[in-house]
């Protein structure tokens, strides 16, 4: 299942239909660090979601980076995608982990609550996320959690992500708080310098800079 504790940034993919801009937009952030990328693409067809998603694959495969499928583990599954990522409309962890297999980075969304964490990965989740932790530029009306969930879910025993208006300046709060990886879209996607914006949010599981506060 999930290898051994993955840290750092989950970058996830803007709703860019342009693919040759899209794969620029991706190559300078996995370039720059980022751990697992999820391709989530809200304003594609299903034809543009397949290619997009197979053109990302052999980029991901570069830079030895996951590339996680959001909301579709049969695209998944026919492309060979690394895993898929599952919300509440988006079918059973069940049967996503039985069809993806033992391998795949299988991740539920688990909105604020803990026990469907914990009912997420009975079923075969490999990670779990919380979220939004902050207001989202690209989900407003996202469903609101908060940081004390992350250390409750500690003993789950799976890679906890925290998700929604995360910001180089409030990452660290999340790190501190347990999460493991932090998913990030407007952060990245729409910083003026995408690279140092990825660096910044690796910087937040990094000891504080002693400098930073002279
Ligand atoms: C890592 C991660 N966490 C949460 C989500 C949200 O999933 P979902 O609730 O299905 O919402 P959409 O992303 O489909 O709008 C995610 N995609 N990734
Ligand atoms: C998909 C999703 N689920 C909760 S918030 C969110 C969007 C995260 O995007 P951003 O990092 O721009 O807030
Ligand atoms: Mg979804």
């Amino acid at each position: 299942m999930t290898p051994a504790r993955p840290r750092g940034l989950y970058a996830i993919t803007p709703d860019d239909t342009d693919t040759p801009r899209l794969l620029r937009r991706v190559e300078v952030v996995l370039a720059a660090g980022t751990t697992w990328l999820q391709y989530r693409n809200k304003r594609a067809d299903d034809a543009l979601r397949e290619s997009q998603a197979r053109a990302l694959q052999p980029l991901c495969a570069r830079y030895a980076v996951p590339l996680i499928i959001n909301d579709d583990w049969p695209l998944a599954m026919r492309i060979g995608a690394d895993g898929a990522h599952l919300g509440e409309d988006d079918g059973a962890i069940a049967t996503a982990r039985a069809a993806l297999g033992d391998d795949a980075l299988l991740g539920a969304s688990c909105y604020d609550s803990v026990e469907r964490a914990r009912a997420a990965r009975d079923a075969g989740a490999g990670y779990v996320a919380f979220g939004a932790f902050f207001p989202s530029p690209t989900k407003p009306l996202a469903r609101v959690a908060s940081p004390a969930l992350l250390a409750e879910a500690a003993a789950l025993g799976v890679p906890r992500v925290a998700i929604g208006g995360i910001t180089p300046d409030n990452a660290r709060l999340l790190a501190d708080a347990g999460a493991d990886l932090l998913a990030v879209i407007s952060g990245v996607f729409d910083a003026p310098d995408p690279a140092a914006a990825v660096h910044a949010y690796r910087a937040a599981f990094l000891p504080p800079d002693p400098e930073a506060s002279r």
